[in-house]
């Protein structure tokens, strides 16, 4: 995403702003994940998806078994292999979501001041006036006067097909509640949220820890979405529980806010998660509306100056059934963008959505134009600032690297990674040009097969804003002698050339190691 830079700080002449985007080989430095589902499971529209931007897909287990979900995964697979678009996969818990248990499956209209109940008897059939739940401790979780929210399964919160309910008795087990305003429920799934409530369940429910031993770990996923996450404990028990699995070991936890309960504790879950979720629409019901954009700006800066990545999401709800955001959904991506977010979540828009894939390009679009006025300048300095000093060597380096490049007008930077490490590092300070992490593999054994590191890295750096991975042959030894990163070099400009990021007579910023020491050098395209 290599074009002029706008500044919002600068007046802007009002016709540049219709000049169209160069195209290039991605849509914008920002990431796009998708919720896989009904309408974005066949080949056909997942390759179209990986076309038009997703990067990571995600697999929502709060709906669907785990045959339904592996048919879209290999689908996936075979969507990456004719795309040649690396995908990374994402497994997103139920947790302690409150569902209603409505096995008939059919429509259920509620009138606007009438009453309904909700019962932890799931024998009971479901109705207009009684809706079975999978949670026995309600009535003793609210009293009367308490909010609860119910849409079907990935709300937009438009109010045809969700209701708003306030408790008015609690009779034994069940919740007595009056209807706040008129709507028909259907589909597969609906869930209920309790504004501003503790339920007591664990965040990691029995259910997950068999999807995640039966599905997670066969495929190897590169994330584990931590729904309801409402301390750092509940990401250090998901973290233990990934460890009994060997696959599992380097698949990293994204902790999704979506509720106050997780808010309040947002500091230390950042520091125990490897990335966070503002899960807008969970939170979006437990916050008061006015709140939201406050909580957006600060939990965005804290993720960026941890250098963790941040995903945000429900952004195009409207997208679900119109071929065009609303002028305030648009305008909401393009600050999630300029705020710092590294990725946009989209979930009823690809899961249930009419139109996917115009929804993820027309999110590309926005992002890429956000970025174009996003002020790098000013976010280095304050990134620089918040750092502070002495840096730790590879902070110097990441933050000089990128100075180097904005400084030279570099195409690219290209950085040498194991770990991926110092390709986020480098992110990290939000490079106005795109990071090719060259990802070097390691060899390594369990004692019973040889195996190579570097598959999780690569695909891990896909939610990260401005990195594109490579990964280098595994015939090059990992050790970082100068043959090697030469060798290993060439083929990282030649990756950068046939995609059409750089061309000749460019300059291209390089990070790597040359023996013991970490360089930063700056090449001249000769050709
Ligand atoms: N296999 C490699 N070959 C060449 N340079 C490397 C390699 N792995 C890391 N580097 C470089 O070494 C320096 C330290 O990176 P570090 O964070 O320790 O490695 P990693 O990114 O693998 O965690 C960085 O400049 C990085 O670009
Ligand atoms: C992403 C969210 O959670 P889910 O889509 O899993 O309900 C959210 O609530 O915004
Ligand atoms: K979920
Ligand atoms: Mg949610």
């Amino acid at each position: 995403m290599h074009s002029t830079n706008l500044l919002l700080e600068e007046p802007i002449r009002m016709a540049s702003i219709l000049e169209p985007s160069k195209p290039s080989f991605f849509p914008a430095m920002t990431k796009i994940v998708g919720t896989l589902g009904p309408k974005s499971r066949s080949v056909e529209v997942i390759s179209s998806c990986l076309k038009s931007g997703m990067s990571v897909a995600r697999f929502d287990f709060s709906w669907g078994d785990l045959e339904y979900h592996q048919e879209t995964l290999e689908n996936l697979k075979t969507a990456i292999k004719s795309t040649k678009k690396l995908c990374a996969v994402m497994l997103d818990t139920v947790g302690p979501e409150l569902q209603v248990v409505n096995k008939g499956e059919s429509a259920i209209s509620l009138e606007e001041n009438a009453s309904v109940v909700l019962t932890p008897d799931q024998g009971q059939e479901a109705t207009s006036q009684l809706l079975p739940i999978n949670f026995n401790g309600l009535a003793q979780a609210v009293k009367p006067g308490d909010t609860i929210f119910m849409g079907q399964y990935l709300f937009t919160g438009s109010e045809t097909t969700s209701v708003w309910l306030e408790v008015s008795e609690l009779k034994g087990d069940d919740v007595v509640c009056v209807i706040k305003n008129s709507a028909t429920l259907s589909g597969s799934l609906f869930t209920l949220h309790v504004s501003q409530v503790h339920i007591d369940l664990p965040t990691l429910s029995d259910s997950d820890k068999e999807v995640i031993s039966k599905w997670g770990a066969v495929n190897k996923i590169d994330f584990l979405s931590l729904s309801y996450t409402r301390h750092a404990k509940d990401v250090k028990e998901a973290r233990e529980f990934l460890s009994k699995f060997g696959d599992l070991q380097q698949t990293q936890i994204f902790a999704k806010i979506e509720n106050i309960e997780g808010l309040t504790h947002f500091d230390e879950i950042l520091s125990a998660a490897d990335g966070i979720i503002l899960s807008r629409g969970n939170l979006g019901i437990d916050l008061p509306p006015e709140k939201v954009f406050l909580f957006q700006k600060a939990a965005l800066f804290k993720c960026n100056m941890a250098g963790k990545p941040a995903v945000v999401t429900r952004v195009v709800d409207s997208m679900t059934d119109n071929l065009r955001p609303t002028r305030a959904e648009a305008t909401d991506v393009a600050n999630a963008v300029l705020d710092g977010s590294d990725a946009i979540l989209l979930g009823a828009e690809t899961l249930r959505g009419l139109y996917p894939v115009e929804t993820i390009s027309t999110v590309g679009k926005i992002c890429a134009e956000a970025e174009k006025v996003f002020n790098q300048d000013i976010y280095f300095k304050r990134t620089v600032k918040f750092v502070g000093e002495p840096m730790s060597h590879l902070e110097s380096i990441a933050s000089s690297a990128v100075r180097a490049a904005i400084k030279v007008k570099a195409s690219i930077i290209i950085c040498f990674t194991s770990s991926g490490r110092a390709a986020r590092l480098i992110a990290k300070y939000r490079p106005t040009m795109p990071v090719l992490s060259v990802v070097i593999p390691r060899l390594k054994t369990n004692q019973l097969r040889w195996s190579f590191t570097g598959a999780f890295e690569a695909r891990q750096s896909l939610i990260v804003r401005g990195l594109f991975p490579m990964l280098a042959d595994p015939r090059h030894p990992a050790e970082a002698t100068s043959a090697t990163n030469e060798s290993v070099l060439k083929v990282a400009l030649e990756h950068g050339k046939a995609s059409g990021i750089i061309k000749s007579h460019d300059r291209v910023v390089v990070c790597q190691k040359v023996g013991d020491a970490s360089v930063v050098k700056i090449i001249e395209l000769e050709d």
